[in-house]
């Protein structure tokens, strides 16, 4: 196996997938460079969903190659993927899933828990993004004490809190009203800017997607701009497909 000839952060080449015999992705190529925030939009149904599992490895595509940083995701063991997902890369789902038992602080330092940073430290880094997502007089509270709006801060604080290479947002902010999403958003693209974090943002609100630095555009699972016309095209779909 040959690696792509480019230094992009992420490329997908040829992506096809099915969940159990209905088509998800139908040959999707596309790269993503480094510290990039790429927006793939799209109709509901259109795909966005499996690309970004394919891309961040919880799925294995049926057809077609995934590779970050020059090595291929798509052969990797399970084992290897989850690794790669833990130390790599950070995830925000349009809904939060946390773990009840700990408190938000926790919640929001696992991904530093789970590599071994001594309590006291991760405690820290927690309070200070919980700061940033002003959501910090909360630290001692368990998940089921918030509000959904407030889980899902606390989730976006675990998905930076490690400065992962890659944060891979699903639909952020589709359950958020404005004042959230507004916070959700700013601090997601600030610290993917200040830490050169790539970023894949799937939504398909025009509003999201503008901020991004590139968008690509699916429907039924293809890609439907050039990649000369990425931007224009990719903005104008996501218009109407609102
Ligand atoms: N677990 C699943 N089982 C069966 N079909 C699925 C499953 N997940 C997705 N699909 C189907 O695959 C296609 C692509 O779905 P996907 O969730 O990737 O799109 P999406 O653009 O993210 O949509 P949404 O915005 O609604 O999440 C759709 O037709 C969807 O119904």
């Amino acid at each position: 196996m040959v690696a792509p000839p480019d230094d992009d952060a992420l490329r997908a080449l040829s992506l096809h997938h099915s969940h159990t015999g209905s088509p998800a992705l139908a040959g999707v190529s596309l790269g993503v460079g480094e510290g990039e925030i790429l927006a793939v939009c799209g109709p509901r149904g259109s795909g966005k969903t499996t690309l970004l599992r394919c891309l961040s490895g919880q799925t294995v595509p049926d057809e077609g190659e995934v590779w970050f940083n020059g090595s291929p995701v798509h052969t990797l063991t399970a084992l290897r993927r989850e690794r790669l997902r833990r130390e790599r890369f950070g995830w925000i789902g349009p809904e939060p899933s946390l773990v009840p038992e700990l408190t938000v602080w926790e919640n929001a330092a696992l991904p530093l828990l789970l590599r071994g940073t001594p309590h006291r430290q991760a405690r820290a880094a927690a309070l200070e993004w919980l700061e940033h997502l002003d959501i910090s007089a909360h630290a001692n509270r368990r998940p089921h004490a918030l509000t959904q709006p407030q889980r899902q801060r606390t989730a976006t604080a675990r998905a930076l809190i490690a400065v992962p290479s890659v944060v891979f947002a699903d639909e952020p902010t589709a359950t958020l009203h404005r004042a959230d999403r507004a916070l959700v958003l700013r601090t997601l693209l600030a610290a993917a800017r200040s830490h050169r974090i790539t970023v894949v943002l799937a939504s398909h609100d025009p509003e999201v997607t503008a901020l991004a630095d590139r968008t690509v555009t699916l429907l039924d699972g293809r890609r439907t701009d050039t990649p000369e016309a990425a931007d224009a095209e990719g903005q104008a779909e996501c218009s109407l497909s609102v």
